[in-house]
C-alpha cells in the first residue's frame, strides 16, 4: 500500500492529461528506420505492455514520447501536446529508461534529492519513494556499488518521485529478483488501478502476461497488434492434440486420411491439429488402436507472440553446438 503522506494532486485532480497519443510516428537514424509509422495510444487506467523483439524500437519510441529526441515525421504527445514542452517534468510523467543511466559517485539520497530539487518536488518524496521501493536502508550508499536489481529499483524511486499520472519503463524487470518481480507487477497494478497510465516495455511475454491488461506489439518498428491480452491470447488460440500411442504409424495414417495435421514427437507421441480429442479418441477406437494419452492443449500467449513477431525479430541465434 502507499504511505499515507503520498501525494497524489496530479492523479486525483483530473485536469492533468493521461492519454499518449503516437500518431505515424517515424524516426530514422541515418539508413535505419527505428521507428516506422507508427500510431496507438496509451490509456489511463491500465498496466500497457509494449512489447517487441530485440531492436523492434521500443526505446526509440519511448525517448520520442519523453521528447528526449525528435520523430523524423510524426508525433508522440501526451495530453495532446509534446512532453518536451510541459513545464511539470517529473510531476507529469515519471521514466525509468536505462538503469545505468545515473552518477555511480552519488548516494541513492542525493540523487533523488537533486531530481526533486530542479523539477520542484518536496524534499520528503526522497524519503517516501526509497521507502516505496525498499531502498530506505541503502539511501546513504553510493549507488556505484549498486548491483542491477537495486539501480532499478532506484530508477523506479525516480519515476514515482513526481507522483505523476503518466509514467513509463524501459524493462524494469531486467535484474530484479522473484521478490522484486512480484513486487514491481504489484506496484504496477497498484499505479494503473489509481488511474494512471502505466506503459511498461519487455521484449518478454512471459514479463507481461501477468501485469499489463493492454498490449502494443511492434515490430521492426512497425504496429503489430494494440488490443487487450484477452484478445491477443484469443489470436493464438490454435488448439492442438497430444496424442500417445504404441501404433502411431497406423494412428498418424487414420488422422491423416481425416484431414488432420500430424507432427510425430518423441516417445509414440503425436501432436495433431485439425481435430479434437474426442473424435481422435473416437477414431483410434474404431481402429482398434491403443491410446495412451489424450490431452488438448492451447498455445501460450508466449508462442502467440513468438507467432507474430516470428517475421520481424532481427537477432535470431544459431543452431545450438
Ligand atoms: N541513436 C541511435 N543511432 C543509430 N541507431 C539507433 C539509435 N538508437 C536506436 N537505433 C537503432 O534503432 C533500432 C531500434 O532500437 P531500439 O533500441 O529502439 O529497440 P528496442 O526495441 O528498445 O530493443 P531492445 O529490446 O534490444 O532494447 C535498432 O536497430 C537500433 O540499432
Amino acid at each position: 500500500m502507499w504511505p499515507t503522506a503520498r501525494c497524489r494532486a496530479g492523479v486525483a485532480d483530473g485536469t492533468v492529461g493521461r492519454v499518449i497519443e503516437v500518431n505515424e510516428l517515424t524516426k530514422r537514424y541515418g539508413g535505419t528506420t527505428a521507428v516506422n509509422g507508427l500510431t496507438f495510444t496509451v490509456s489511463p487506467g491500465h498496466v500497457t505492455g509494449f512489447l517487441g523483439p530485440n531492436g523492434a524500437g521500443k526505446s526509440t519510441t519511448l525517448r520520442l514520447i519523453l521528447g528526449l529526441n525528435k520523430p523524423t515525421t510524426g508525433s508522440a504527445t501526451v495530453d495532446g501536446r509534446v512532453f518536451r514542452d510541459r513545464p511539470r517534468g517529473l510531476r507529469h510523467v515519471g521514466a525509468l529508461l536505462d538503469a545505468h543511466d545515473v552518477h555511480g559517485g552519488r548516494t541513492a539520497a542525493a540523487h533523488l534529492s537533486a531530481l526533486a530539487r530542479s523539477n520542484g518536488i518536496a524534499r520528503r518524496r526522497v524519503d517516501e519513494v526509497l521507502r516505496e521501493v525498499g531502498l530506505a536502508g541503502a539511501a546513504r550508499r553510493r549507488i556505484g556499488g549498486f548491483s542491477l536489481g537495486m539501480k532499478q529499483r532506484l530508477g523506479i524511486a525516480a519515476a514515482l518521485l513526481g507522483d505523476p499520472p503518466v509514467l513509463l519503463f524501459d524493462e524494469p524487470i531486467n535484474g530484479l529478483d522473484p521478490e522484486g518481480v512480484l513486487w514491481v507487477r504489484g506496484l504496477f497494478r497498484q499505479l494503473a488501478a489509481e488511474g494512471r497510465t502505466v506503459f511498461v516495455s519487455s521484449h518478454l511475454m512471459s514479463e507481461m502476461e501477468n501485469t499489463a491488461d493492454q498490449l502494443i506489439v511492434i515490430g521492426r518498428g512497425e504496429l503489430i497488434a494494440a488490443e487487450s491480452v484477452a484478445e491477443f491470447a484469443a489470436r493464438g488460440t490454435r488448439l492442438s492434440v497430444t496424442v500417445r500411442t504404441p501404433d502411431a504409424a497406423a494412428l498418424m495414417a487414420v488422422l491423416t486420411a481425416e484431414g488432420a495435421s500430424v507432427e510425430p514427437g518423441g516417445e509414440e507421441s503425436l501432436t495433431v491439429t485439425g481435430l479434437s480429442a474426442a473424435r481422435i479418441g473416437e477414431l483410434a477406437s474404431h481402429h482398434r488402436i491403443v491410446l495412451h494419452e489424450l490431452a488438448t492443449r492451447s498455445s501460450s500467449l508466449e508462442e502467440a507472440f513468438m507467432e507474430l513477431t516470428a517475421d520481424s525479430v532481427e537477432y535470431l541465434a544459431g543452431e545450438p553446438r
